[in-house]
């Protein structure tokens, strides 16, 4: 007998039966010990104290039925219960069964003689049963445990059978996602939810139908529904069933996807970025270049690699910054800066570099990231526009921003090293006119030449600079002296004197130059150029070569302005008027002209003499409209003497340089003519003779041009010029006036007195008019008189008189 049977236990009343039934068990079992019990609470107490394989039960029994004992189908009744009933009560027999009895017998001498048999077997089956039942109940205790852990597991999990692509499970995560899909194929519910193909249906090859454990398969899918992505494993698992089965699990990598696909998308942005990349380690070893840094500077990824950022020889940036950079960076921050680099091939560039350190999650530096921009081109241009706005662009000197720049760090230095600092402040002589007459391209070329001739002329610490038109600076720092201010200016002096050769032209320049020293002239800029200037007018005004600035001189320059700013107003406020000097006919002592003078009667200074305000005019400009004024003034003057029925006169009016170069002078004779209506051969112009002999073929022509128009001209101030006979000869002038200087000699100095005699001569041999100016004595009207002089000027007769007197002079009153 197979089944282990050491204890049963009779529940029986009747004792008869008890051991019929022990009967059989001794002889059929014999090891099997027998226990009894004649009541249920006889039974009771057996369990309690033993543990029976199987109880026999009497379906009666005195204190109650076997069914109350029953476990009602517990499936942790320890032992089975198997029920023993008379004949006709097989009913409640199966009741009991109901309340948890394996199997009923009917009483009987048989049913007792096979008892042993009978048991063992019931036993045996419900052995089986009991432990199936309890393998079912692990099972599910298992497979719901399990199904807890993959419902609790973050990722997609289903099962499918590759054979039949039935879906068999679907985890929690799967069923929020795609619902409940179990018991539906692949096709219809997977192909749906994913893209890209399903390897169930479609790829024999990822999914052979024969998989063998171990074989992995990895995928990436997008559920269509939210659009997420998943990366799925396949495994081949054992089924419940024993079949293999394929187990997918999916995880959301969506995130990972979006971060690789912005890692794809920046990557492609460092790539193709208009700007040089260039990636380290923290050590500073270069670990990645984009090909923009491989054009820009030559170095190929394989190039820069392993190497340090110094193969770009990087300089233009002092020790100070460079610290800087390496704080900043190592502190975690950015840098951004200007470097000047070198290329593979040894050109320099400029850079703007923007520096990052890469932080990894610990917060410690992985990477430096360096994005730079070639901006060689805008640094070019900034130096070209520094250059041009620090340089005169004809000349390429230094212009007054630079000068002031370099004058001011100039006295910087001298305060430390106590030296002095000198100004030279040169203005060209006669400039305009070469410009006015030869051409503004001829004087632009004289210009870059003088240039020249100045930074020659120079130390290479000096600075040569041009303010404007003729105007030049040159700042010499480190003097020893006031005296080397003055050695370097006579050298620069007769360097510019050196004829000049342009065009086939050879001209000859002079300069006026001032002198203004650090400390002693001013302790700044502008006064040292300001009063540099004072002192060149000072040079100009005394033809002198050069000056050196002295107080004084700004005072001067003080009362020049004043008059200057009275000179512009004195037209407007009516402040002009003329006095008018007698010309006097000498054989017969006759009025026969005047001479018109100008007056300025100031309204504070009261009347200024012409030789204070005339050159003054003439430098400024002021002379043209003046000029031009007297002109039509002086016109008019005659014109009324006329209408007043006085004798017909001559008047004389003094012209300056100034109107006399200016190319319309007969335009405007003729116009003032006209408009006042005096005829041509009444009006006499006076020139100088310095006036004609700056430009005798220009003078030639203006002085025809006036001639032509009929008026006569005169030679002022003759004798204390050039008196070159010679172009003398050459000019339409009707008249020379002998200067008042060599009349006052006449009667006192034998030399003079020749003089006067020789010019008249002259004028005679020449067939024009010999004036007298400055007649103040009888002695010397005699002397005239004797020499056969024309006509004369002077106090002796008259001085200049306003209008008025004039006419009262003219009608004898
Ligand atoms: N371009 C212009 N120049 C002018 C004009 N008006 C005058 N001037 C020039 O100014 C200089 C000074 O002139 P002024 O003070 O008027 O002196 C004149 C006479 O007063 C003076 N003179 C005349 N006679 C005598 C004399 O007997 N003794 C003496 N000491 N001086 C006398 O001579 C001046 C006239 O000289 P000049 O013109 O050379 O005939 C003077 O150079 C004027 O030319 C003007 O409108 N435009």
């Amino acid at each position: 007998m197979p089944v282990d049977l050491s204890q049963v236990l009779i529940v029986e009343d009747d004792t008869a039966h008890i051991e019929a039934i022990a009967r059989a068990f001794a002889r059929i079992s014999p090891d099997t010990r027998i226990l009894r019990a004649g009541s249920l609470a006889e039974y009771r107490q057996a369990i309690a104290l033993d543990s029976p394989d199987i109880v026999l039960m009497d379906l009666n029994l005195p204190d109650g039925r076997a069914t109350e004992a029953l476990s009602n189908g517990r499936v942790d009744q320890p032992f089975p219960v198997m029920i023993m009933t008379a004949h006709g009560d097989e009913t409640r027999a199966v009741e009991a069964m109901k309340a948890g009895a394996i199997d009923y017998l009917v009483k009987s001498p048989e049913t007792f003689a096979t008892m042993p048999q009978t048991t063992a077997r019931a036993l045996r089956e419900w052995r089986l049963r009991r432990d199936r039942e309890r393998m079912e109940v692990e099972l599910r205790d298992t497979s719901e445990r399990l199904t807890a852990v993959m419902d609790s597991i973050p990722s997609l999990i289903y099962v499918a059978d590759p054979e039949t692509f039935e879906i068999l499970f679907i985890n929690a995560y799967g069923r929020a996602i795609w619902g409940d899909i179990t018991g539906q194929t692949c096709w219809q519910s997977l192909q749906t939810n994913q893209t890209g193909p399903c390897p169930f249906c479609t790829n024999d090859q990822l999914l052979p139908r024969s998989e063998k454990p171990g074989q992995n398969v990895v995928w990436e899918f997008q559920n269509t529904r939210d659009g997420r992505w998943y990366e799925c494993r396949d495994q081949a698992i054992r089924w419940s069933d024993g079949r293999w089965v394929r187990m997918e699990i999916a995880t959301d990598i969506t995130e990972r996807k979006l971060a690789e696909e912005e890692l794809r998308k920046l990557s492609l942005a460092v790539e193709q970025s208009p700007a040089a990349v260039l990636i380290t380690d923290p050590a500073g070893t270069v670990e990645y270049v984009n090909p923009k840094f491989t054009r820009v500077t030559g170095y190929t990824l394989e190039e820069a690699q392993a190497r340090t950022p110094s193969l770009l020889k990087s300089e233009g940036m002092s020790e100070e910054a460079y610290r800087d950079l390496l704080d900043r960076l190592t502190s975690g921050e950015e840098w951004h800066g200007e470097i000047r680099s070198r290329r593979k091939n040894g050109s320099r560039f400029w850079e703007l570099a923007s520096i990052s350190p890469v932080l990894g999650a610990d917060g410690a530096i992985t990477h430096f990231v360096a994005v730079k921009e070639d901006i060689s081109d805008r640094k070019d241009y900034e130096a070209q526009l520094e250059y041009l706005s620090t340089h005169d662009e004809l000349t390429g000197l230094a212009n007054r921003a630079l000068l002031s720049d370099r004058l001011e760090q100039s006295i910087h230095y001298a305060q430390r090293s106590e030296r002095q600092v000198a100004v030279l402040l040169l203005d060209l002589d006669r400039f305009k006119f070469i410009n006015d007459s030869l051409g503004h391209d001829f004087g632009d070329r004289l210009l870059c030449e003088v240039a020249r001739r100045l930074a020659e002329s120079v130390r290479e610490a000096d600075t040569v600079a041009r303010l404007g038109g003729d105007e030049f600076v040159l700042l010499l720092t480190e003097l020893a002296g006031t005296k080397d201010a003055g050695l370097v200016a006579n050298k620069i002096l007769r360097q510019l004197a050196e004829p000049y050769r342009l065009d086939g032209r050879e001209i000859t320049l002079t300069a006026s130059l001032g002198i203004s020293l650090y400390p002693r002239d001013g302790l700044d800029v502008a006064t040292l150029i300001r009063n540099a200037d004072t002192a060149m007018y000072q040079s100009k005004r005394e033809s002198s070569t050069f000056s050196y600035y002295a107080t004084e001189m700004n005072q001067k320059v003080l009362a020049t302005l004043e008059l200057e700013g009275g000179l512009r107003n004195a037209l407007e406020r009516r402040e002009f008027c003329l006095h008018y000097q007698p010309q006097v006919d000498l054989a017969s002592g006759r009025v026969i002209g005047c001479e018109a003078l100008l007056r300025w009667l100031h309204p504070q200074k009261g009347m200024i003499s012409p030789d204070d305000f005339i050159p003054l005019a003439e430098e400024t400009g002021l002379i043209t409209p003046i000029g031009a004024w007297v002109l039509d003034e002086a016109c008019r003057q005659a014109i009324a003497w006329q209408k007043a029925g006085l004798p017909e006169l001559r008047m004389a009016v003094n012209l300056s340089a100034r109107q006399f170069r200016k190319g319309d002078l007969p335009q405007q004779v003729r116009k003032t003519l006209y408009q006042t209506g005096l005829a041509a051969d009444r009006l006499e112009l006076e020139l100088t003779e310095s006036m004609v002999m700056d430009d005798p073929v220009g003078a030639k022509q203006t002085m025809q041009g006036l001639k032509d128009l009929g008026i006569s001209l005169s030679l002022d101030d003759f004798g204390t010029g050039y008196s070159s006979l010679n172009y003398l000869r050459r000019f339409p002038v009707d008249s020379l006036k002998i200067d008042r200087s060599f009349i006052r000699d006449v009667v006192i100095d034998p030399s003079g007195a020749s003089v006067v005699n020789s010019i008249v001569d002259i004028a005679h041999n020449l067939r024009i008019a010999a004036v007298a100016e400055g007649v103040e004595t009888r002695e010397q009207l005699d002397f005239l008189v004797g020499c056969g002089c024309d006509s004369y000027q002077g106090f002796f007769f008259s001085k200049p008189i306003p209008a008025d007197d004039f006419t009262r002079l003219l009608r004898g009153e």
